[in-house]
């Protein structure tokens, strides 16, 4: 199976490294020139993944038609761009692994449902879970969840991208894998507020469980289903990104929670926090699914200046209900 990866980015690299595995080609396409000719001339994304020495068999490209005869192409642009992404590549009937996590801004669609707007003939795939770029990238031991409503390809590509340190699970329940990713990233920066403003262990262990309460509530509206959110692309997800500065989102939180501006935060960096940009389609999504999500919903009022000493105390205010 000849592999091309869409995004070059820590995470498109960290998969290209997968994908090369004992010396198979791989076709990364870049954004950046300068990406490119890091990768191409001294093997390193100097840019996205410092430190990580990268196989010799990753071939960078600037070039989207450089994708075009292979048999699957792993999708990993920031879910905001995946469109306009997808649109200038030759996709056609090509399978599509759909990497990014969010929803997209406007039209409320998860990436899944914009890969099928914008390449139609496309088979999709979901691979999700609780893997920084970093320890990939370093050959780290790593579990996802590889989602795809037909059986065969998932086999395939499962087969592909499989090593002894990173170990694919099946699962059919694309949407599901979609919505964990999405939403946990939202609720990594709810995480990183409690941290960045002292309110301790307690409050964190208090905002996981009842953020995953928020991401069930909301999965299962949108047909979801509940071990799949119970699993890497869900939970585990929200775990790991929720106890780490390694997370671009959890840091975030712990910059807003210190009292400093989401505009201020997120000026000049160049690496994406997917949750900055979900938080506020997700609460639009969850009102219109008629879906209660206070932690989503408060995240959302500090991303808009709103300072969090008040926007926790409502949140402990709001009337005591069974859980
Ligand atoms: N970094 C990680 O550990 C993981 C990231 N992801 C997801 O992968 C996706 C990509 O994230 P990263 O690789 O971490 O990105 P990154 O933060 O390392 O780099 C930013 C990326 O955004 C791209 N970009 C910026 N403006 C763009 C535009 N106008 N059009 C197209 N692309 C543009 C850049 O070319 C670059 O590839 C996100 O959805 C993220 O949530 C998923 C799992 C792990
Ligand atoms: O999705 C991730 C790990 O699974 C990466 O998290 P951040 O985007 O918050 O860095």
């Amino acid at each position: 199976m000849r592999i091309g990866v869409i995004g070059g980015g820590a995470w498109g690299t960290a998969l290209a490294q997968v994908a090369a595995r004992g010396g198979q080609p791989v076709t990364l396409w870049a954004r950046e020139p300068e990406v490119v000719a890091a990768i191409n001339d001294a093997r390193e994304n100097t840019t996205f993944l410092k430190g990580a020495a990268l196989s010799d068999s990753i071939h960078a490209t600037g070039d989207l038609a450089d994708l075009a005869y292979h048999d699957a192409l792993l999708v990993v642009a920031p879910a905001q761009h995946v469109r306009a992404v997808l649109a200038a590549a030759p996709v056609g009937a090509t399978p599509l692994v759909l990497c990014a996590k969010g929803i997209e801004a406007g039209t409320r669609l998860l990436v899944g449902e914009v890969a099928r707007a914008v390449a139609p003939s496309a088979p999709v795939a979901v691979l999700s879970g609780p893997t920084f770029a970093h320890e990939v990238a370093a050959g780290k031991p790593t579990a996802v969840t590889l989602a795809c409503a037909d059986p065969g390809l998932r086999d395939r590509l499962a087969a592909r991208l499989a090593s002894p340190a990173f170990r694919p699970y099946a699962s059919d329940d694309v949407v599901g894998a979609e919505i964990g990713g999405a939403v946990k990233n939202v609720l990594a920066i709810a995480c990183g507020v409690v941290e960045g403003a002292g309110l301790g262990q307690n409050a964190r262990a208090a905002l996981i469980a009842r953020g995953f309460a928020e991401m069930t509530r909301f999965g299962l509206a949108r047909g979801a289903r509940a071990e799949t959110l119970a699993g890497l692309s869900g939970l585990g997800d929200l775990v790991l990104t929720c106890s780490s500065t390694s997370s671009r989102n959890f840091s975030l939180g712990v910059g807003l929670g210190q009292g400093r501006s989401a505009a201020e935060l997120m000026a000049d960096r160049r690496t994406v926090a997917e949750g900055a940009h979900t938080a506020p389609v997700l609460r639009e999504a969850a009102a219109a699914a008629n879906v209660d999500m206070p932690v989503v919903a408060a995240v959302c009022d500090l991303l808009g200046g709103a300072a969090a000493a008040a926007v926790v105390e409502r949140l402990l205010a709001r009337p005591l209900r069974a859980e």
